[in-house]
């Protein structure tokens, strides 16, 4: 299996140069892991890519937080995924549940850039996740089955896929889910995988959580058997992330 810890920061619409640079200076200070051990992607915005991309420490890697669904032109505002390759942008993030909910993307849509970034060479951090209502009416698993189908569906190779879950009730809201409710998705994701992908894709592919994961509770999530790492909003920008990192030592004890 070997699926390798995978920890992504997710800075979105955050950051000024001056706090940029505190930020990668704090990131290229802190004592973590190996890169055998955990792989570390940071996504600043857009604006900061060169800079952070240039500055970082080379074995912490970076992610856009989208880029356009298909070949770059009259799309105003775009960034296309041949610009993140031509920058040496390795990583980009899509789906994530603030641009589907407050830009409307689709499932289909985010199937279709999935497919489009993976086409161009790009890895991708592929977001998915329900929301409360979503969640008390218990359609949790049908919610995230059917985001990953649209992804499945439209892509045949998943080695570059981290597949990311987020609940939308626990991003940015301080109430994170228990390792319990974390895992319980995580599995049933693998198992989805497992019956409508291959056993392969299910076994080797990296299913992260996110939503308020902190210093504080990142070690109870990564000791699960099914959480292989994390996407970090709100704590990414703060130095507890190096001890969110930290947390891939959960697995190499385990
Ligand atoms: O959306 C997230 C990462 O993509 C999670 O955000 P928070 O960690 O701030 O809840």
């Amino acid at each position: 299996m070997g699926r390798k810890f995978f920890v992504g920061g997710n800075w979105k619409c955050n950051g000024t140069t001056e706090e940029v640079k505190k930020i990668v200076e704090t990131l290229n200070a802190g004592q973590v892991p190996s890169p055998d051990v955990v792989e570390v992607v940071v996504s600043p915005p857009f604006v900061f890519l060169p800079v952070v991309k240039s500055s970082l420490r080379p074995e912490f890697h970076v992610a856009a937080q989208n880029c356009w669904v298909k070949k770059g032109g009259a799309f105003t505002g775009e960034v296309s995924a041949e610009m993140l390759v031509n920058l040496g942008i390795p990583w980009v993030i899509l789906g994530h549940s603030e641009r589907r909910a407050l830009l409307g993307e689709s499932n289909e849509f985010v199937g279709d850039k999935v497919a489009y970034a993976l086409s161009k060479g790009l890895k991708v951090i592929a977001c998915i996740g329900e929301t409360l209502e979503q969640r008390e009416a218990g359609s949790t698993v049908d919610v995230v089955a059917t985001q990953t189908k649209a992804i499945a569906e439209r892509i045949s190779d998943w080695t570059n896929v981290v597949l990311a879950y987020e609940p939308v009730w626990a991003i940015g809201t301080g109430k994170v889910a228990t390792p319990a409710q974390a895992q319980e998705v995580h599995a049933e994701l693998r198992k989805w995988l497992h019956a409508n992908v291959s056993p392969e894709v299910a076994a080797s592919t990296r299913i992260i959580y996110g939503g308020s994961v902190s210093g504080a509770n990142c070690k109870e999530l990564a000791a699960n058997p099914d959480v292989d790492g994390f996407l970090v909003g709100g704590a990414s920008l703060k130095p507890e992330f190096i001890d969110i990192i930290k947390s891939a030592e959960v697995k190499k004890s385990a």
